[in-house]
């Protein structure tokens, strides 16, 4: 039988790989409409204003990690951990490729890639396990501009989201119960401790333009919850951490729910939930800002579970939505072969499966 060569392009943010190319990573954040939802023209001089501000707290930030985000090495790894989880795969012959929004390797450069390998069909799998039009979309986007540029046209399945699938949410809720077992071996008995589970804020504009993304943040959470009930009595909340923009941004912030665990008296174990990789928001924000703010207050103890990065569990979990998403014949949302997206993106209009023809057009 002769395999289907399948490109599966995942997408992440990306990062900056040395200090002088932060304030260039940052304009282009800042460039992204999906971001920066105002004018075109106002957008492009705004974008560089803002980036120039933040660069220096940025620079700070990236400074304690060595001056680069480790991003693309640990998405890299996973490509790498995919690809052999599919190797034995009768019916496809996959190859990983990694395309970062903001920073190299960036879409127009990876559609040339995957167009030299010639694909019979393409897989686009966003390490976002949430949608939003911040990430997810405006990563397909990109993409779509790329494949135009350059007349890549081959049929191309979108794995739109994947918040609430079996595999990925066993897999971090094996991480949330090993990081609870030694937070409590290491708490004094009479000690009570909370799982927050910490995820990238959102303006509050954008959810109200119809976002799924927090929604799909609790179904998240709720499922990685319904996983543990062999931890009796867990005291869990949800909460939005990286604000970076003064608009009013969905809440409760993580920092307010570290006050109110000051106020309790209970120690913390900080879960990422929004980010399958370790990178500046998790290594910096949670392991050195947040745990400095949580011991300033007198928290009595601050933990922390680890990113997914290549934990075996999880990539088991992304060669299983690998499979069912070609299996599907197109979009795969949600989870478990659920066509529907529920809530607010009824019939899911980001999730596409398209001719060549529409993807060139
Ligand atoms: C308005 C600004 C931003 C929105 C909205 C936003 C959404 C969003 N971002 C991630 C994941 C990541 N963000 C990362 C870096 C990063 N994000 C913003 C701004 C917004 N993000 C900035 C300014 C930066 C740069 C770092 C900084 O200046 O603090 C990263 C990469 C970090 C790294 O190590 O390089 C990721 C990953 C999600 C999931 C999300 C919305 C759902
Ligand atoms: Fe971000
Ligand atoms: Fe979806």
């Amino acid at each position: 039988m002769t395999k289907r060569r399948v490109a599966i392009v995942l997408f992440n943010l990306g990062g900056p790989d040395r200090p002088e190319s932060v304030q260039p990573f940052l304009t282009n954040l800042f460039s992204d409409p999906a971001i920066l939802r105002v004018p075109g023209f106002v957008r492009r001089w705004l974008a560089r204003l803002i980036a120039w501000r933040r660069t220096r707290p940025a620079l700070a930030n990236y400074a304690i990690i060595g001056g680069r985000s480790p991003l693309l090495e640990l998405t890299e790894e996973q490509g790498r951990a995919l690809g052999a989880a599919l190797a034995d795969d009768p019916a496809i012959e996959a190859r990983c490729f990694v395309a970062m929004r903001y920073w190299h390797p960036m879409s127009d450069a990876v559609a040339r890639e995957v167009q030299a390998w010639q694909p019979d069909e393409v897989l686009l799998l966003p390490l976002y396990p949430q949608y939003s039009t911040t990430t997810t979309g405006s990563s397909v986007t990109a993409w779509d501009e790329a494949c135009q540029a350059i007349g890549l046209s081959v049929p191309t399945t979108t794995l739109c989201c994947w918040h609430s699938h079996g595999g990925f949410t066993a897999a971090t809720a094996a991480l949330v119960r090993d990081a609870h077992a030694r937070a409590r071996a290491a708490l004094p008995a009479d000690v009570p401790l909370r799982v927050l589970f910490s995820a990238h804020g959102l303006p509050e504009s954008i959810i109200k333009a119809g976002d799924p993304y927090q929604w799909q943040v609790e179904q998240t959470v709720a499922a990685v919850v319904g996983q543990l009930g062999d931890i009796a009595g867990l005291d869990h909340t949800v909460c939005y951490q990286s604000r970076v923009t003064p608009q009013k941004w969905i809440g409760p912030s993580t920092e307010a729910e570290i006050e109110r665990a000051a106020h309790d008296k209970v120690a913390l174990l900080v879960c990422p939930i929004a980010f399958v990789s370790e990178h500046s928001e998790t290594l910096v924000e949670l392991d050195v800002e947040y745990r400095d703010v949580a011991e300033k207050l007198g928290v009595p103890g601050y933990f922390r579970v680890p990113a997914q990065n290549s934990d075996p569990a999880f990539i088991a979990a992304l060669a299983d939505l690998t499979r069912a998403a070609l299996a599907s014949g197109r979009s795969l949302c949600s989870f478990a072969g659920a066509r529907q997206c529920p809530k607010q993106h009824g019939d899911c209009p980001h999730a596409r499966a398209r001719a060549p023809s529409q993807a060139a057009a």
